[in-house]
């Protein structure tokens, strides 16, 4: 059974997915309520208002994903999840028409003095000269981050009768030209807007991007608009420009600190503020349940999750492709490391025929988290493969080749010791299955699943016979043996299969036997 804990407001409806799941027990509670065992969590559902720190992933070692049912994840320690394996998803789409319609009603209450005449009115008043406004029509608008959010706020500046001036160092020559707004530098955008809004998330590179500095570059009676993330526009440089009068106004939906308490720009009559509402639609917030919801419903189904922030993202029929390599590549890199069991300097990892198609990169990430399971205590899995392996200091290596040696599709990966290396291939054969099919110089051919024991020995009369004996001796049924030789009387390996594994006196019986090089138990 898997609990999950949704810790934040998330629509119930939206939540049906799991609610109907019959293996999950949805628990709708705080992080902080003394009730919720955090041990136990599988998976979490959060808001904004949900800090989701390293802290508190250590106190959920069963955690396997995040859902942030909304897009900005700068309330999520997306590195200390990775590290750990945790899946971050979120639900990007969902409430990018209610943010670009909130921002846009932001937009014209703050050029109109919307709230602050309705406040007038309320109070009995009939000022109607205190509240003369601007039009947008005729403006120019900067939108700072033209992504989701951004593209649908300059299409309905278009509408209004805008000039769109657009920053977003990602934004391609065809973008802008199919939502005819004009690229900018940055600078550009401050000196020549007459209304910016920012849309960009917040990370290192945004936080303060619109500084005193960038402040000082904008026209005078310029307005402000953030309904992003607090901390994008510098609110302390915007207090001093709104101060000084060289910003005539701004709207803001969110703050650094949430709420902002006693703020020196709620002091200001023409500073007008939500408490972060962009995403507060019916519409938006059924949407993004139902997204996290489904997100980790699949999840817990074994199948792909679309919207990871930390495992590329994989459509259905893709991952049916992929799936038989997969599998092939965990099994690949479980051999390996029960073959080679000192520490390794290097992986590299050969892709060859058919397999070339699909994402190498995830069946890398497969065949690294099967070299670490049972290996080493932290659960590895495609999330955090490649940052273990760096950890650990393997170099990881992952290359196409056209040689695929006869078969459709070749796995061969190859670890480098000190003094020694070891290789493995395996190829996956429709209606077949998996199968490895060179080990270690060696030909062969044998299916990875079960109990296996590698032997490498020299190509002697009698080897065979002597391994025979000592398993009948313990009454050991041998279910498939496979053999391999490169030339006669050299070296020469078998793989064998069993129904049970060996045990230890066996196992040393065998390994003490004349002209036996090399052996490893395989469990798979
Ligand atoms: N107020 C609210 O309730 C809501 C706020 N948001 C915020 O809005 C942000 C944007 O959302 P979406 O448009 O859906 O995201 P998005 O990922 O579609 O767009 C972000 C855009 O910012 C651009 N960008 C990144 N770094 C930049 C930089 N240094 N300078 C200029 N542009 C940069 C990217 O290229 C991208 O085009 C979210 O990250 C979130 O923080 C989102 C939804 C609701
Ligand atoms: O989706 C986002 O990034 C938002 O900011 C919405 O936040 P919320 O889910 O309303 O707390």
């Amino acid at each position: 059974m898997y609990r999950v804990l949704v810790a934040d407001a998330i629509n119930a409806e939206g939540l049906q997915p799991l609610l109907d799941y019959a293996d999950a027990q949805v628990i709708e509670k705080k992080v902080t309520d003394t009730e919720v065992n955090l041990k136990e969590i599988d998976a979490i559902l959060v808001r904004s208002a949900t800090k989701v720190t390293e802290e508190l992933l250590e106190k959920m070692p069963q955690l396997k994903i995040i859902a942030r049912a909304g897009v900005g994840v700068d309330n999520i320690d997306v590195n200390a999840a990775t590290k750990r394996g945790i899946i971050v998803v979120n639900a990007p789409d969902g409430n990018t028409i209610s943010t670009a319609e909130h921002t846009f009603a932001m937009m014209a209450s703050l050029l109109r003095n919307i709230p602050q005449a309705h406040a007038s009115v309320k109070n009995l008043e009939w000022k109607r000269n205190a509240f003369v406004g601007n039009e947008l029509h005729g403006k120019a608008l900067g939108i700072v981050g033209l992504g989701r959010i951004g593209a649908e706020i300059a299409k309905r500046a278009k509408v209004f009768g805008m000039t769109v001036l657009v920053f977003d160092p990602f934004l391609t020559k065809e973008r802008a030209t199919s939502l005819n707004v004009q690229s900018c530098t940055l600078d550009e955008v401050l000196e020549q807007a007459d209304i910016i809004t920012v849309h960009t998330p917040l990370t290192k590179e945004t936080k303060g991007l619109i500084n005193e500095t960038a402040m000082k570059k904008t026209k005078k009676g310029v307005y402000f608009l953030n309904c992003a993330r607090g901390g994008i526009i510098d609110e302390q440089a915007l207090a001093v420009y709104i101060g000084n009068g060289h910003v005539a106004g701004a709207a803001l939906d969110v703050f650094e600190e949430e709420p902002p308490g006693e703020h020196p720009l709620l002091k200001f009559d023409n500073v007008i503020v939500t408490p972060h509402l962009g995403a507060s639609t019916k519409e938006a917030q059924l949407n993004v349940a139902t997204q996290v919801a489904k997100e980790v419903r699949t999840y817990f189904e074994d199948r792909p999750v679309t919207n990871s922030i930390n495992l590329p993202a994989m459509s259905k029929d893709i991952y049916e492709k992929i799936r038989p390599f997969h599998h092939l590549s965990k099994q690949l890199g479980s051999i390996l490391s029960q073959c080679v069991k000192e520490g390794i300097d290097e992986l590299s990892i050969n892709y060859s025929g058919s397999v070339t198609e699909l994402e190498t990169s995830y069946l890398t990430k497969a065949l690294i988290s099967g070299f670490f399971k049972n290996r080493i205590d932290v659960h590895v899995n495609e999330v955090n493969a490649l940052l273990t392996a760096k950890e650990r200091g393997i170099t990881v290596g992952e290359k196409i080749s056209t040689n695929s040696f006869g078969y459709a599709n070749c796995i061969t990966v190859t670890a480098k010791v000190e003094n020694r290396q070891f290789s493995l291939r395996g190829t996956y054969i429709d209606h077949y299955g998996p199968r490895i099919v060179h080990m270690n110089d060696f030909n062969i051919d044998f299916h990875p699943e079960g109990n296996l024991l590698y032997i490498q020995h020299m190509d002697r009369p009698g080897v065979i016979g002597r391994v025979g004996k000592i398993l009948g001796d313990h009454a050991i049924n041998i279910a498939t043996m496979q053999v391999g030789r490169k030339e006669i009387g050299g070296e020469a390996i078998m793989v064998l299969s069993f129904d049970k594994p060996l045990d230890s006196t066996a196992l040393q019986l065998l390994s003490e036997l004349d002209d036996i090089v090399l052996m490893n138990q395989i469990t798979l």
